[in-house]
């Protein structure tokens, strides 16, 4: 359950008065999510998501909710946040940073069709052409650097395969950050968890990307291999699944065409997007936050794809 401050329907009758979106009529909690609460609000214009953010502060905030706004007024599909009278889209409610944006229809597809990863690839590619001129500046909070503080911590919990092969790939991917190729790739902001549940489909229409409190400046294709490795492989064994590869990648490349130093990355990308959700999950395995109620994923699910990632050659990008 994921409601962890409570927000009655009068609560938000008076906290609402401030946005144009009429009368308050119902308030439901979300269960779903681990973050922050989340509610879906009916209000007298229409449905809506209420977010209040139990971690992330009022300093932090308006780059996801900014980028957010940014990417929704080019026509990507993602939640607009709406602002109040004043302007504002990031409000305290019970004391804590709060928002409302509009509510995405349909729901996450857990078992994606070609057809979806199609969806999913045009959709990040015009995302990211549609970011490019976004003015916030904020690096990937989850990128190399942040790799190279978590592994000491996790490090002695691992058997000396698993110590082997996160040391080796993270001197790996230190030396690939640090060469040219990697110099030449195209950034800007990225989503950088766009996983499964963070997409909303409508049957086959998908209807927006949402979660965006990962979000940073990091390239492109670290983007797309973060996204490649969780809708395009097999769960069990996390084998790449050809038809949903190529369906993705053939659909970003017609909107945002890859470049020849992209393909040379490809399979170190594949493999930095790997080793970044292994560490989170071994870090939130051994590491849990202190009253962390929740059960945590499985780190050995990226642990199995790094080392398919690293053993085969990558796909064509295009
Ligand atoms: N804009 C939205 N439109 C529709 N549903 C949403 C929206 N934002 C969140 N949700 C629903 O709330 C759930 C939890 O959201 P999420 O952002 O994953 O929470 P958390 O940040 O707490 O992990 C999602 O799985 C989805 O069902
Ligand atoms: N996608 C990450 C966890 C991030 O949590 P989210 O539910 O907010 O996307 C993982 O699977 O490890």
């Amino acid at each position: 359950m994921a409601v962890f401050t409570t927000v009655t329907l009068d609560d938000l009758a008076q906290w609402s008065a401030q946005f144009p979106l009429g009368r308050a009529l119902a308030i439901k909690g979300i269960s779903t999510g681990i973050e922050n609460s989340n509610f879906f609000i009916a209000m007298e214009s229409g449905e809506y998501v209420l977010t209040v953010f139990e971690k992330l502060s009022f300093e932090q905030l308006p780059f996801y909710l900014n980028l957010m706004r940014h990417l929704a007024q080019r026509d990507v599909l993602v939640p607009l946040p709406i602002a109040n009278r004043d302007g504002s889209i990031l409000n305290a409610l019970h004391g804590k940073p709060a928002s409302i944006v509009t509510k995405l229809q349909g729901e996450c597809q857990l078992g994606p069709e070609p057809v979806h990863c199609r969806e999913v690839g045009a959709m990040l590619a015009k995302m990211h052409l549609a970011a490019r001129d976004f003015p916030q500046h904020q690096p990937n909070l989850r990128g190399l650097n942040w790799w190279k503080e978590t592994a000491p911590a996790v490090l002695p919990y691992l058997p000396q395969e698993g110590q082997q092969l996160l040391q080796s790939e993270l001197r790996y991917q230190e030396e690939f950050a640090a060469g040219t190729t990697y110099q030449t790739l195209p950034n800007g902001p990225i989503h950088a968890d766009l996983f499964r549940n963070n997409v909303m489909f409508d049957g086959e229409r998908l209807t927006g990307f949402f979660d965006f409190y990962f979000a940073g400046w990091d390239t492109w294709l670290f983007d797309v291999a973060v996204t490649v490795n969780d809708w395009c492989i097999d769960l069990d064994s996390g084998a790449l699944d050809h038809a949903r590869v190529r369906a993705m990648l053939d659909a970003y490349h017609a909107v945002r065409p890859f470049t020849n130093e992209e393909q040379s990355a490809w399979q170190a990308m594949l493999r930095a997007g790997a080793l970044r959700f292994w560490l989170s999950r071994l870090y939130d395995f051994y590491k849990p936050r202190e009253a962390e109620i929740l059960t945590p994923h499985d780190p050995t699910h990226f642990e199995r794809i790094l080392r398919l990632r690293i053993s085969e050659p990558a796909p064509a990008l295009a």
